[in-house]
């Protein structure tokens, strides 16, 4: 069989002759042929969007240039770039005659060398840093809270990979919370319960992420409790994420919350103008773009919250210019980004929404949140929502009032004022209430 690479030598050359500067560095230059067997080739893209590119635009060229330098008709297969690389460590891998655990999955791109540091991440970025360098004696566990897409994931992955450069044997293992909860539930259905005690316990460092959606599993919180006291007293180290303070995580237990403390919680916050600038300046010089720094401003001035977003952003705006055959300006960035920016128009909220973001982040049902039991662990959260109603929306009190469950208007004005009230001396309830603010009107 031919050799691929011979093959993608010649499909390149193909491509250079009919393609434009950036179109061929945008599509082709970031594709990678992986395998040629009878009947395909399969060649690696980077994301959803080239892979579409690709299909739409690409593969007819592919299987015409495959046929005249191969002779043979071939299909071709794209397959989006897995970006996770396995951990060097393979220990795990040699359980006898046992199937293994998933390893730490640690993604190359989330290192220390490509996360920027700014105000807001400055302080979570110097914790981070102590730990991958002195695992298990200063913070344990580290705790990362803050809003989505704000770096929290990366950091992880970059002390996970910290730790490995700087101790080759560490035992490094990452997990999102679910994974954690499936693996777990899962040897309880194998009876391979001691091989995952073994495999979560003999880890120098635990990354665990986004510990939000243990709320409600109370055996996954049972066993991630001796789970955590097992690393703990061997001093290995523990790092969580969260979108939130521990105590804030309805239905944690309180055992848990209370460990969580022992070591040190940062919050990450939004990056400011100059960060995001920043960020995206790194990301387009990692992708070879050339972008003039006022367009890099006009973007970063456009998403100013989530830097997912904001990458995400950068991808449509390369992508535009690659399909239009232009170079990247300030105009063609904003002709790109017109469709998913918000409208000037502040996005309607309505009373439903506020009872499904309510009862969202306190975990009740609808009608709990609208009924009449007057346990705290619901008035609050009643109340809450009874008081995002008169805030966010236009709607009258006896409106209100009958949106849950027929309550009198004076409920109403009784719940809004009493919230009022606290939230002037209780910072954490206030901050509870931003949270399901932000959930609302970000989205
Ligand atoms: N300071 C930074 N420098 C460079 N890239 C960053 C930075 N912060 C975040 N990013 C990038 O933004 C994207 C989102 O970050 P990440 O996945 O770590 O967010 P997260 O806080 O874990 O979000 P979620 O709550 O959704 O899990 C990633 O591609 C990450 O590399």
């Amino acid at each position: 069989m031919e050799d691929i690479y011979s093959l993608w030598h010649y499909l390149q050359e193909r491509f250079k002759e009919t393609l434009s500067k950036v179109s061929y560095d945008t599509w082709i230059d970031s594709a990678v042929p992986i395998r040629l067997t009878e009947t395909n080739i399969i060649i690696e893209v980077p994301s959803s969007l080239h892979k579409d590119y690709w299909q739409n635009n690409l593969a007819t060229r592919v299987v015409e240039g495959t046929y005249e330098f191969t002779n043979r008709e071939v299909s071709p297969i794209f397959m989006i770039k897995n970006e996770e690389v396995k951990s060097p460590d393979k220990e795990g891998t040699h359980l006898k005659g046992k199937k293994p655990f998933k390893q730490a999955q640690l993604n190359g791109k989330y290192t220390f060398d490509t996360f920027v540091i700014g105000k807001g991440n400055q302080m979570a970025h110097a914790a981070a840093l102590v730990v991958a360098e002195e695992p298990g004696t200063i913070y344990n566990p580290l705790f990362f809270y803050g809003g989505v897409g704000l770096g929290k994931t990366h950091l992880m992955h970059a002390i996970g990979q910290q730790m490995i450069q700087l101790r080759p044997n560490a035992k490094v293992k990452y997990v999102s919370s679910e994974t954690f909860a499936n693996d777990f539930i899962n040897s309880i259905q194998n009876r391979t319960q001691e091989q995952f005690r073994n495999e979560y316990r003999s880890v120098d460092l635990l990354l665990v992420d986004d510990i939000q959606f243990f709320a409600d599993k109370e055996g996954t919180q049972e066993e991630f409790f001796h789970t955590f006291n097992a690393l703990y007293d061997e001093r290995k180290q523990i790092v969580l994420t969260s979108d939130r303070l521990p105590n804030e995580i309805p239905k944690l237990q309180e055992r848990l919350v209370s460990r969580f403390a022992w070591g040190l919680s940062v919050d990450i916050t939004p990056p400011d103008l100059e960060t995001r600038i920043a960020i995206l300046r790194n990301k387009a010089n990692s992708e070879h773009l050339e972008i003039p720094d006022d367009t890099l401003s006009y973007i970063a001035g456009q998403i100013d919250s989530n830097i997912r977003e904001l990458e995400g952003a950068l991808v449509r705006v390369q992508a535009y210019s690659a399909i239009q055959g232009r170079d990247i300006t300030t105009s063609l960035a904003a002709d790109a980004l017109k469709s998913i920016l918000p409208t000037d128009k502040p996005k309607a909220v309505t009373i439903y929404a506020i009872q499904q973001a309510v009862c969202k982040f306190y975990q009740l049902t609808l009608e709990e949140l609208k009924g009449k039991k007057r346990t705290k662990n619901i008035v609050v959260p009643r109340q809450i929502a009874m008081y995002l109603c008169r805030e966010l929306t236009d709607s009258s009190l006896p409106k209100i009032g009958q949106e849950f469950g027929g309550k009198d208007h004076t409920t109403v004005l009784h719940a809004y004022d009493k919230i009022k009230t606290i939230i002037k001396k209780d910072s954490a309830l206030e901050h509870e209430i931003k949270t399901i603010t932000n959930n609302l009107t970000n989205k």
